[in-house]
């Protein structure tokens, strides 16, 4: 079929998401090991008429990376090429191949003193991965990941051969904008310039809060009480477990945060099993399984009154956590002053659920925060040009990607205030052992409650959407019914911009590889929409 892509592409390889909730087997999987080579594989499928899905280390949980025809993965393509070191030692520029994992660089850049300046919860993803569905961490003092990349080069399959498009704020900025969050179907990025800061250590506290204190006494200041911080709820136990870490002198020692029984390889396997049998045995232990588990691992007392449990750790260890099992997330960017309320409500929704044995929620929900109000300024060496009050943070952009789903506040100000804030909030539901929990109730009630004040998905995850021509009994428990109903009304001229963009790029559709994610959330238009 395609010879010349023999060295390096694989015709029987299974390609699954990271937590196994969707596999496929494409045609041919494919793994450039260099730019030629990436290059022949667009070529390759231009000629044959198929389509290439890119994915990275498959951690999006959806069907986003699914296809049946052909997969490219850069995971071989991933060398650091360049450090450009500011003359002022404030940042680096770091260009790499964009197939390296964040874990990968990481280790790189430590060796040369630098690091990233803001992270999720991982770093198994890949450089191109990590920027492609939007992700963030949790700070009032950074945007999305992707606010630190300073450029990428962009392979586009292009009306005959294909197009290489260097791509920044001062370089084909809308096409920046359109690749800044791309879902992988505007073309290929092959490389990815990041800005990286002197390497720093973060000095973190985790307290344990009620969840009444937490919404009705701490939440008017916490959000910009430290430089990142993060809440863990847990509904069944009125518990918050909150996180907060700031840069701190590297001559302060390390310190590992305390851990316990359910930090060691026995605890983690014991509260998968006692969550196997919520899922799949007695639903309605789960409250009881999660309170249990609560008190044993952090005990009900609060301990906001005191340091908590402290560690100094390297930033990229400090920011990255256990995430435990394979899991559904569905996660929602939303202003962040509609948080007590909407806390409220799930607070109200997820107890009458228990008491109505409707259905259950597992442990822990996510709150978090960005700052992802921008200036637009396309110089970003002057810190007056900077989006976002920095505490050191210095961007590689500070533009908007064109479909950033977090709400749009305006330009952002010193001090930080909340009205210019995004809140996410993430419902993980566990696949103990890789057996599903229904999610369908929860994660509708969830939907409704938070697209009521704004809300809008994370490009990369579990979420429904709303199919209105497809009655529910056709539908199968958390299938992805899509939000293209609503994306226009969303996105707006943001959205035809990047329609148009992709497909003046990609005019054959040689990207819209696993077309049926991208028609039903409107990012492409519908084959029925083009006839
Ligand atoms: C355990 C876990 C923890 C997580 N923590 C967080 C978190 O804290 N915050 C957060 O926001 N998200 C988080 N995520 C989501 C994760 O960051 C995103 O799903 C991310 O996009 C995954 O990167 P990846 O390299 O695995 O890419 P994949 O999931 O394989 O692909 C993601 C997208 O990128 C595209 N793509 C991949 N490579 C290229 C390329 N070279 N060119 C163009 N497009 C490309 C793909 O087509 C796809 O659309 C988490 C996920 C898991 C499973
Ligand atoms: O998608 C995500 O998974 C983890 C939670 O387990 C996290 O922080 C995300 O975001």
């Amino acid at each position: 079929m395609a010879d010349r892509l023999a060295p390096f592409s694989f015709a029987n390889r299974t390609h699954r998401t990271w937590a196994g909730t969707f596999r496929c087997k494409p045609q041919l999987y494919i793994q450039p090991r260099t730019a030629e080579e990436i290059r022949d594989a667009v070529v390759e499928a231009k000629r044959l008429n198929k389509t290439l899905m890119l994915t990275g280390s498959g951690h999006s949980p959806s069907t986003l990376t699914m296809s049946d025809e052909w997969i490219m993965n850069l995971d071989i393509f991933n060398k650091v090429l360049s450090i450009e070191r500011h003359e002022s030692g404030k940042f680096a520029d770091v260009t790499v191949e964009a197939g390296i994992r964040i874990y990968q660089l990481t280790e790189i850049l430590a060796a040369e003193g630098l690091a990233i300046q803001n992270l999720g919860s991982i770093s198994e993803q890949s450089a191109a991965g990590i920027i492609s569905t939007g992700t963030h961490g949790s700070s009032a003092y950074h945007g999305l990941v992707s606010e630190q990349i300073v450029k990428f080069t962009l392979l586009c399959s292009g009306k005959a051969d294909p197009e290489t498009i260097e791509c920044s704020p001062g370089d084909n900025l809308d096409l920046f904008r359109a690749g800044l969050l791309s879902v992988g179907k505007l073309g290929i990025i092959t490389h990815v310039t990041l800005r990286v800061v002197p390497a720093y250590n973060l000095k973190s506290r985790q307290q344990i809060v009620s969840f009444d204190r937490f919404v009705d006494e701490l939440w008017p200041t916490v959000w910009t009480s430290s430089e990142f911080i993060r809440v863990w709820w847990y509904p069944y136990s009125d518990r918050c477990v909150l996180w907060r870490a700031d840069k701190c002198k590297q001559e302060e020692p390390l310190r590992e945060p305390i851990n316990n029984f359910y930090g060691t390889t026995l605890g983690r396997f014991f509260y998968e099993s006692l969550l196997w049998l919520a899922v799949k045995v007695y639903p309605s232990l789960t409250p009881s399984i999660e309170r249990w588990v609560f008190k044993h691992q952090y005990g009900f007392e609060e301990s906001i009154n005191s340091e908590g449990n402290v560690a100094v750790q390297r930033s990229d260890l400090a920011l990255n956590m256990d995430c435990l099992f394979s899991q559904f997330v569905n996660e929602w960017a939303m202003p962040l002053t509609e948080g007590p309320k909407v806390l409220r409500q799930l607070e109200t929704i997820i107890k009458d659920a228990a008491k109505n044995n409707s259905f259950y929620v597992h442990a822990p929900f996510e709150v978090r925060i960005s700052n992802t109000a921008v200036s637009g300024s396309t110089d970003t060496i002057n810190p007056d040009n900077y989006s976002v009050p920095h505490l050191g943070t210095v961007p590689g952009n500070t533009v908007r990607p064109l479909l950033d789903g977090t709400p749009k506040l305006g330009a952002a100000t010193t001090p930080i205030t909340y009205d210019k804030l995004t809140l996410y909030l993430n419902a993980t539901v566990y696949r103990p052992f890789g057996f599903d929990c229904p999610i369908d109730k929860w994660y509708r009630t969830f939907e409704d409650t938070v697209a009521a004040v704004g809300g809008k998905p994370h490009w990369a995850k579990n979420f429904l959407g709303t199919f209105d021509d497809k009655p529910a009994s056709t539908l199968t428990d958390g299938e992805m019914r899509g939000l293209k109903p609503t994306m226009d009304s969303w996105f707006g001229d943001d959205l035809t911009l990047f329609k148009t963009l992709r497909e003046t790029h990609d005019p054959q559709g040689t990207f819209l590889s696993g077309r049926h994610w991208a028609e039903i959330n409107g990012f492409v238009s519908s084959v029925t929409d083009i006839v």
